[in-house]
């Protein structure tokens, strides 16, 4: 049986990039940039003060009781004399400022005259510089801003748009196909007969698609009828991947593989040595590359968090932000030996406090239907093949889903 790492491999290995197109700089959050952006200027464009106040010359700060105001510069406009000695100009916060201008006196510590022509400045220990931002403190024109293959968060949109990029070229948003079978699902809110469980894998992993950036495309569920899915694959050309749910272990009813085979398409690898989701598979049909979920809730999600999310990060060219994180915590409890040769991957809640670093602690039922422990769980801890018992207070691997947003 394959591990995880080489499934990962061989996933890669069936996808393609997607292509990219130029969208408007207000519609760019969550999107992933598919080329370097740059400063298109410098920022801040010219020396600027930070407080609201008196700009003056520094050298002239300890020769003058009273500095003569000799106009003002409101934020949008421009002073075009040049501070002669003794003189001060009125500024604002973000007023441009000329280069003799090289201290701002904050506007408590100044005191007008009655007729409001000069002003005494009440501050003994001002530096020269003080309250001034330089021009291009924050970035310079051509500065790389953000590069190739970043998310771009609302952080990143303030520094796109600040260095004036209209437009940016992004990834084109993956089209996710997600298919359910099953005689026994019934969409949430649709009449229950008896025999009949939620199909909640469907919302469950179209939330995921569309947290990770892509755009879920859910195909009407099926029943577990091959026909129908022979039918419904062979339709799925226009999806950068499918995922279909469940029908993928070993029953008389397990029919998707076989489905997936008739319907032209091909499997790539069936089965690998994690619990939950031993029978993952993945393959292709014509162009669209397909990874094939266990139906068990707990299942699908874990390998989508091992398997879905990377892939989606291939797709897209996304850096950073899907892979899974392998990071170290402290069991909390006893945890018996692992006596198999699968990687078990056991939902744990996870507390990180500045005094007691990361500790966790594994829910004692880890049966892969449980959606209850599934949503309090906020890390998978790695359970390695044929690994001794742990002892509390031990160190072991763990993923903690929430860097995930999961
Ligand atoms: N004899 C064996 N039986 C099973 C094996 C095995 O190796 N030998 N593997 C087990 C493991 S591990 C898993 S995981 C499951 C996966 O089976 P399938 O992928 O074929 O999934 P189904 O049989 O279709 O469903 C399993 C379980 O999940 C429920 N389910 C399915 N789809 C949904 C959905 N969309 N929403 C909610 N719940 C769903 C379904 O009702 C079943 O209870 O196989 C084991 N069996
Ligand atoms: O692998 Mo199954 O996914 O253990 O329940």
């Amino acid at each position: 049986m394959l591990s995880v790492a080489e499934a990962r491999q061989k996933i890669f290995d069936l996808l393609t990039p997607v292509t990219t197109e130029l969208i408007p700089i207000t519609m760019a959050g969550q999107r992933i940039t598919a080329q370097n952006i740059y400063a298109n200027l410098t920022h801040p464009p010219a020396h600027t003060s930070s407080m609201d106040g008196y700009a003056i010359r520094y050298k002239d700060k300890d020769h003058y009781n009273h500095f003569e105001i000799v106009g003002s510069i409101p934020a949008g406009s421009i002073f075009s004399k040049t501070l002669q000695a003794g003189q001060c100009v009125r500024v604002f916060t973000g007023s441009f400022l000329s280069h003799e201008c090289n201290c701002v006196i904050m506007q408590e510590n100044a005191e007008l005259s009655e007729d409001k022509k000069t002003v005494q400045f009440h501050e003994e220990n001002s530096q020269s510089g003080q309250f001034i931002r330089p021009q291009g403190m924050d970035f310079k024109l051509h500065d790389l801003l953000i590069e190739k293959g970043e998310l771009l968060t609302p952080r990143h949109i303030a520094l796109a748009a600040g260095g004036n990029n209209p437009w940016i070229e992004v990834s084109v948003k993956p089209r996710v196909g997600i298919l359910t079978s099953g005689n026994e699902l019934a969409m949430p809110g649709a009449p229950l007969s008896a025999g009949h469980i939620i199909n909640s894998n469907l919302p469950m992993i179209a939330s995921l698609i569309s947290a990770a950036g892509g755009e879920p495309v859910m195909l009407t569920p099926l029943q577990d009828k091959e026909e129908d899915l022979i039918a419904l694959l062979k339709q799925q050309n226009r999806l950068d991947l499918l995922l279909t749910l469940g029908g993928a272990s070993v029953g008389t009813y397990d029919l998707v593989k076989t489905a997936l085979e008739k319907a032209g398409g091909h499997i790539e690898f069936w089965r690998i040595a994690m619990r939950p989701g031993k029978p993952l598979f993945a393959g292709n049909i014509g162009s669209v590359p397909v990874i094939g979920l266990p139906g068990n809730p707990v299942s699908a999600f874990v390998c989508s968090v091992l398997f879905v999310l990377p892939a989606l990060s291939f797709i897209t060219g996304q850096k950073s932000g899907l892979e899974p994180l392998i990071e170290q915590g402290v069991i909390t409890v006893d945890w018996p030996a692992n006596n198999t040769s699968f990687l078990l991957h056991i939902r744990s809640q996870l507390d990180i406090s500045p005094q007691n670093g990361h500790l966790f602690t594994p829910f004692k039922n880890q049966d892969s239907s449980l959606m209850n422990v599934l949503k309090k769980s906020n890390a998978l801890f790695l359970h390695y093949p044929h690994h001794a018992p742990i002892k509390a207070g031990s160190a072991c691997s763990l993923i903690d889903l929430t860097r995930l947003h999961l």
